[in-house]
């Protein structure tokens, strides 16, 4: 480990670095840091939650003219609250240089963009489609940019964002330096990314998975039809502080947020579909706690750093293996534990074995939990609410009463009413959702004669980059299928207060 002294960073920016909390430098950091401040062009791959916006945002700070009133640095990023995220983070790291920092992304107002733009920002963060506008009306002029960074660089030079990606780089002089950020890189698309670049220094961090080791994986293997009632149950057990819910198509989140809502759960969805002031609310209420479950597109898949987000479920398996590497890696970041949850129809069996194979790392299949099951996961959590206010909290007030009522009833009985009164018994509202294709592995399509899956019309289209959807994903090798014949019951979960009774239906 380094410390980040050791890395000829400037003493104003080591000061930022500190009141960050920031100690030592991650692995990717301590590679990085010293080629970047040598001007050398960077491909940067670790694993999601190592800190590779600092990564790349120390040296872009360190490099800023702040006596220059031109815009010197631009990081394109693939969704508009990521934009918004790596500019913030920016902002702290600039906190003593007072570098100024502008997000610019789609879905706000392109006037109140002007107006900032006129303020002589020195880094703009900010996603394509509204990049390409700015330098079409001439408000952004890229002339003076020495550093580029495109952060989620894999996403960036895939199919949906290439065009993008090469006009606006063609306004950016070339003698720039160019860094490029992912936890995920795909050997055609670095073959890509290394054309943009001069003699680029390759930086893997080593291990031997592509995901974090603190991520449990699991997946659980459950027809279509009862996935949602497996879900449920695996939330009553689990009880996750923050739990991400990733849904294939805007229609499926919509189905998904309304019937948690429904049974009882404090849960929304965020899709590209949605407004710019809607994303941003959802997902502050979510930050803040009082929503406990986002449901979402890929749209929230890349490089949204979410404390306190305990647990992640695919309800839909992802269409390829790196979009399950940045979705997992929503949880346990920065050294935290989490835990991933995967659902897996029978015919999709061959996908879970191709994405293991990808990201070199088995998920243990869990046995979905019976109604019961789920009813002991609510009371447990119950009874530790219960135990914590002895505790914790003055009940002295409360004893008369509690020895009245002993005086009459029997204990057990007393006892018994107050934790049903205050478990959350499993919901059974009926639900209807409209049901998803399987996602069949390449190699299986191949073997049955034809799989259906919708390649354009699916993942792709039906996720959400604010622009074009692009069309269908890189291919890998196909699968194996054949069920694991490993089982285990669900793991438990942070135990924490039961939903508040009100917030049912
Ligand atoms: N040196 C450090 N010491 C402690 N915490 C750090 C350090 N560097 C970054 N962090 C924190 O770790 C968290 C994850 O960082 P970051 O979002 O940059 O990860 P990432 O590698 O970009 O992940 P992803 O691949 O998901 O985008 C953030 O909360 C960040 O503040
Ligand atoms: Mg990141």
């Amino acid at each position: 480990m380094a410390t980040f002294s050791e890395l000829g960073i400037n003493e104003e920016l080591l000061k930022s670095i500190s009141k960050m909390g920031f100690e030592e430098a991650t692995p990717i950091q301590a590679q990085t840091i010293p080629l970047a401040l040598q001007k050398r062009d960077v491909i940067g791959q670790a694993q999601t939650g190592t800190g590779k916006t600092a990564a790349f945002g120390i040296p872009l700070i360190e490099k800023i003219d702040v006596k220059n009133q031109a815009i010197q640095g631009i990081v394109i990023a693939p969704t508009r609250e990521l934009a918004i995220q790596v500019s913030e983070e920016l902002n702290k790291i600039g906190h003593f240089n007072r570098a100024s920092i502008l997000p610019i992304y789609g879905g706000q107002d392109i006037n109140r963009q002007i107006r900032a733009l006129k303020k002589f920002p020195q880094i703009i963060v900010g996603t394509p489609g509204r990049l390409i506008d700015h330098i079409n009306r001439k408000t952004i002029r890229l002339q003076n940019v020495h550093t580029v960074v495109l952060d989620e660089a894999d996403e960036m030079l895939n199919m949906g964002f290439i065009e993008d990606i090469e006009s606006i780089l063609s306004t950016v002089p070339e003698e720039r330096q160019t860094l490029l950020f992912s936890a995920t890189m795909p050997g055609p698309i670095q073959r890509i990314a290394e054309r943009f670049m001069k003699n680029p220094e390759i930086v893997k961090v080593k291990s031997k998975e592509v995901t974090v080791p603190n991520i449990e994986q699991y997946y659980v293997e459950t027809q279509e039809k009862k996935k949602f009632d497996v879900l449920t149950r695996l939330l009553d057990i689990h009880s996750p502080e923050l739990a991400i819910i990733f849904g294939r198509t805007k229609r499926r989140v919509d189905e998904l947020s309304e019937a948690l809502t429904l049974r009882g759960y404090a849960a929304e969805g965020i899709h590209g579909d949605l407004s710019q002031a809607k994303r941003i609310s959802v997902l502050r209420k979510f930050k803040e706690g009082s929503i406990e479950i986002l449901v979402a597109t890929d749209v929230a898949a890349r490089g949204l750093d979410i404390s306190g987000v305990t647990h992640v479920y695919n309800f839909d398996i992802p269409q390829d293996p790196e979009s399950y590497v940045h979705r997992v890696g929503r949880t346990g970041r920065a050294g935290k534990h989490g835990i991933a949850i995967t659902f897996v129809t029978p015919r999709e069996v061959g996908q879970l074995k191709h994405v293991e194979r990808t990201t070199k790392r088995n998920m243990e299949r869990l046995v979905p939990p019976t109604l019961d099951e789920a009813l002991e996961g609510q009371q447990k959590v119950t009874i530790e609410k219960l135990l914590a206010t002895i505790e914790n909290e003055n009940i002295s007030y409360y004893k008369r009463a509690a020895e009245e009522l002993l005086e009459e009833h029997e204990s057990v009985s007393v006892v018994a009413a107050a934790i049903k009164m205050m478990t959350k018994e499993p919901d059974k509202t009926p639900i209807q959702l409209t049901e998803e294709r399987p996602v069949v592995s390449k190699r299986d399509k191949g073997r049955s004669g034809g799989g259906d899956r919708n390649r354009s019309g699916g993942y792709r289209g039906g996720g959400d980059r604010n622009r074009s959807g692009g069309g269908g994903g890189r291919s890998h090798g196909g699968g194996t299928g054949g069920g694991g014949s490993r089982g285990s019951r669900p793991p438990a979960g942070k135990r924490r207060a039961p939903r508040k009774q009100e917030s049912r239906p």
